[in-house]
């Protein structure tokens, strides 16, 4: 695997500058990989901040493209070397330097053994960025961040499990490693262990592929901590269920804390087995609901502060105003108006945000309503009005549905039960459910985007 990095930085250093590439990657040195993770050494956590934020996309895309596989990397950060202690050695008489040395010796000893206690003992896979600190806090997100610092503080007591869920890029991921990054700081030989469910069911399959069980089992049941997001992928995955329900009782057992995070309350994930949901129960269930305008905006000014760009109120409350309510595509919009203002070496400006969003934010209008989207859309695949607010479950209708939902969201100032309440008295989670598919399928399904733009433009027109 070294020569797979060594082929990596070679690739690496024919496209970045010569300067760029001496001063952030030529100083990487290959630690060790698993089958998933490269381990890297860097030699501050001032260096790990910056190439985690400018390079570790484009070290990633490498390492992929190298060997096909995606993976996953840590950085360490160089220990410091000890401070010579020689001069004053060699002041002392030659019999006594002996003994001194010895005590010396002795004493570095036990400064190592200091140093290895404040070490992790594994590496827990999470992203240093994503602390209490960087997350703001609202009415929107108030009670799962709150829970979620109880459980920092004073972890496996009151809530536990703690479950945390709400829609597509609302911050449960950003959460959850805040947890574990905080109990980290607090205790450096905390066993923490943050996977997503996905990464879980991989490696159990391997395991058993591999007739490693036993360590897999291991690995899971030692820990401190255990953060598993995005459970509802192991919705219909019997096997994997079953193995998680047991690490879950090992774990809880023996007054473990365990995270898990979802896009939807424990009773409403399909095919998740009763005997799991029901422990989900046990614990502290909170949600987290889409940011209003006033916590996107304090959002986007705390990330261009940690940026250091000068984002004017007026351009951030046009991008909150103009943005979903997913605060990844909020970030988005924000480091493309940042990169445009540095490119350019222009201030940014409201005209400037307009004129670099104008294919991004359709300005909500209040003059477009759920009914006529309703309309629009059934008109549009010729069904009728009454057939596109049924709960009838044929594709020919379940699509149009979707994508009427969907755009009622971002065209509409209505919340989810609202647009709920208009499709026939559907439930919250189900309207969540079709935005976060439409979105997920417009980035992939040319036809889909052009059908939901043609719908979007005859709405202005
Ligand atoms: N309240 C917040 N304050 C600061 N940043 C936030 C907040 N909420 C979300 N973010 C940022 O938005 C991005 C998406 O958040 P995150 O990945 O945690 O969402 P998620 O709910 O886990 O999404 P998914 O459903 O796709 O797993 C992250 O970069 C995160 O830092």
């Amino acid at each position: 695997m070294e020569n797979i990095w060594l082929e990596a930085q070679a690739n690496l250093k024919q496209v970045l500058t010569e300067q760029t590439y001496t001063t952030w990657i030529e100083p990487l040195k290959f630690l060790g990989a698993t089958v998933d993770t490269v381990v890297l050494e860097v030699p501050s956590s001032f260096f790990q901040k910056w190439v985690t934020d400018k390079y570790l996309s484009m070290i990633k895309e490498v390492l992929s493209a190298i060997t096909s596989k995606t993976y996953h990397v840590e950085f360490h950060v160089a220990e410091s070397k000890p401070e010579s202690s020689e001069p004053k050695a060699e002041k002392e008489p030659k019999a006594k330097s002996k003994d001194k040395d010895k005590e010396k010796e002795g004493e570095r000893d036990k400064e190592k053994e200091k140093e290895k206690d404040k070490k992790p003992e594994l590496v827990p896979n999470l992203n240093p960025k994503y602390t209490f600190e960087s997350f703001v806090s609202g009415p929107s997100n108030q009670f799962a961040y709150a829970a979620s610092q109880a459980v920092a503080n004073k972890p496996a007591s009151n809530y536990n499990p703690l479950f945390i869920y709400g829609g597509v890029g609302l911050g449960k991921t950003h959460l959850v490693n805040a947890i574990g990054n905080q109990i980290l700081a607090k205790n450096p030989r905390a066993k923490i262990c943050y996977y997503s469910s996905e990464k879980f069911m991989n490696e159990m399959i391997n395991s058993l592929r591999y007739k490693k069980m036993d360590e897999f089992r291991n690995k899971f049941r030692k820990m401190d901590l255990l953060l598993i997001d995005d459970i509802q992928f192991m919705a219909g995955k019997e096997a994997t269920q079953e193995e998680f329900f047991h690490t879950f009782n090992a774990l809880y057992e023996s007054h473990k804390q365990i995270v898990v995070t979802s896009d939807k309350f424990p009773k409403d994930i399909p095919g998740l087995e009763e005997r799991l949901r029901s422990r989900f129960e046990w614990g502290l269930i909170a949600d987290i609901q889409p940011p209003g305008v006033e916590t996107k905006v304090a959002i986007l000014k705390k990330k261009s502060d940690m940026h250091a760009v000068n984002l004017p109120d007026d351009v951030a409350l046009f991008l909150a105003e103009g943005a979903t309510s997913n605060i990844r595509e909020l970030e988005g919009m924000l480091i493309r108006l940042e990169a445009f203002a540095s490119l350019t070496g222009k201030e940014i400006t409201l005209a400037m945000a307009r004129e670099v969003m104008k294919d991004i934010i359709v300005e909500k209008t209040r003059d477009i309503s759920v009914e006529m989207i309703q309309k629009m859309v059934a008109d549009h695949f010729r069904i009728k009005l009454s057939e596109l607010k049924s709960d009838k479950r044929i594709k020919t209708l379940v699509v149009p549905r979707q994508i009427a939902i969907y755009i009622c969201r971002e065209l509409t100032k209505a919340s989810y039960p609202e647009i709920g309440e208009k499709f026939g008295g559907k439930d919250h989670s189900t309207i969540i459910h079709s935005v976060k598919k439409i979105e997920k399928q417009l980035a992939a399904d040319a036809d889909l985007k052009a059908t939901v733009e043609d719908i979007k433009k005859r709405l202005f027109t």
